[in-house]
């Protein structure tokens, strides 16, 4: 059996269905809760707090929602940051009015006092001194980016990559801007420094560069039988690990 690496966007989809299909049951709120939390991980993992200085830990992380689930996760992730002691503002320009869920994803931050901006908030840009902030979270497309993207993510993702030689960018998934398959067709795309692959890495994953991003797989949630029937090995988590590193 070959160990496939990566899973195509469209097995991707299909592992998604089973998931949440009838025989397994998963909610797509179980996965998300997983997902985003795993993301909070990596962020302590690849940005931790022990031993800081009070200037570091007052540092901001600065989460961008988009508009779907990849968005959905970084809602997630951001409330388990600011569990985790870290200092989460999340920017969501385009709230999805999909279903309530994301209302309460919200209502949850409101609870944590997790500042949440909107859109007509102009000075999102503000929150994105280098100095105040200790990484971005792009949360903004997963695998449902169809080019050319629309406003008002194009302006957002154009700063981004204006910024991310000085801010670090780890996106959720997917590069923000990348195909899932095809990885980096349309500019400007980010470069993110870190990449948090939900489930399994995406084909995408490949064009990453190994020098400039660090490569994490997260989504902790499938048994070694359905990885096999998909054709790839489950990834080797060290105990309660929510994310490995690649
Ligand atoms: N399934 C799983 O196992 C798990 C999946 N999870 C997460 O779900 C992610 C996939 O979520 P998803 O399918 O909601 O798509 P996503 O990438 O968030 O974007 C869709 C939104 O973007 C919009 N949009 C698209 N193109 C655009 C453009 N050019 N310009 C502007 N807007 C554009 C599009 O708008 P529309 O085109 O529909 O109007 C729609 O609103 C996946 O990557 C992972 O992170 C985890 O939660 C848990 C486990
Ligand atoms: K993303």
């Amino acid at each position: 059996m070959s160990t496939l690496k990566v899973v195509s966007s469209k097995l991707a989809a299909e592992i998604d269905k089973e998931l949440m299909g009838p025989q397994i049951g998963f909610t797509l709120q179980q996965l998300m809760e997983l997902a985003g939390f795993s993301v909070a991980q990596a962020v302590c993992r690849q940005f931790p707090l022990r031993g800081k200085t009070e200037t570091e830990k007052g540092k901001h992380v600065f989460v961008i929602a988009g508009p779907g689930n990849n968005g959905g996760d970084g809602l997630v992730c951001a409330r388990h940051l600011k569990l985790f002691g870290y200092n989460p503002i999340v920017f969501y320009p385009k709230r999805s009015e999909r279903t309530e869920f994301y209302k309460q994803l919200v209502h949850q931050l409101n609870f944590f006092k997790v500042p949440v901006l909107s859109q007509d908030e102009e000075n999102w840009l503000e929150y994105l001194k280098p100095e105040k902030t200790l990484c971005i979270v792009d949360a903004i497309f997963g695998f449902s980016f169809k080019p050319p993207m629309r406003e008002p993510f194009k302006g957002i993702v154009d700063e981004l990559c204006k910024l991310q030689d000085r801010i670090p960018i780890v996106s959720v998934d997917v590069p923000t801007g990348w195909d899932v398959d095809e990885g980096p067709i349309s500019h400007p795309s980010i470069n993110p420094a870190v990449l948090v692959s939900l489930t399994v890495p995406k084909p995408c994953s490949t064009y990453i560069g190994e020098k400039h991003t660090t490569h994490y797989v997260g989504g902790r949630f499938i048994p070694r039988d359905f990885a096999n029937k998909y054709g790839f090995e489950p990834f080797g988590y060290e105990y309660t690990d929510q994310i490995l590193k690649l």
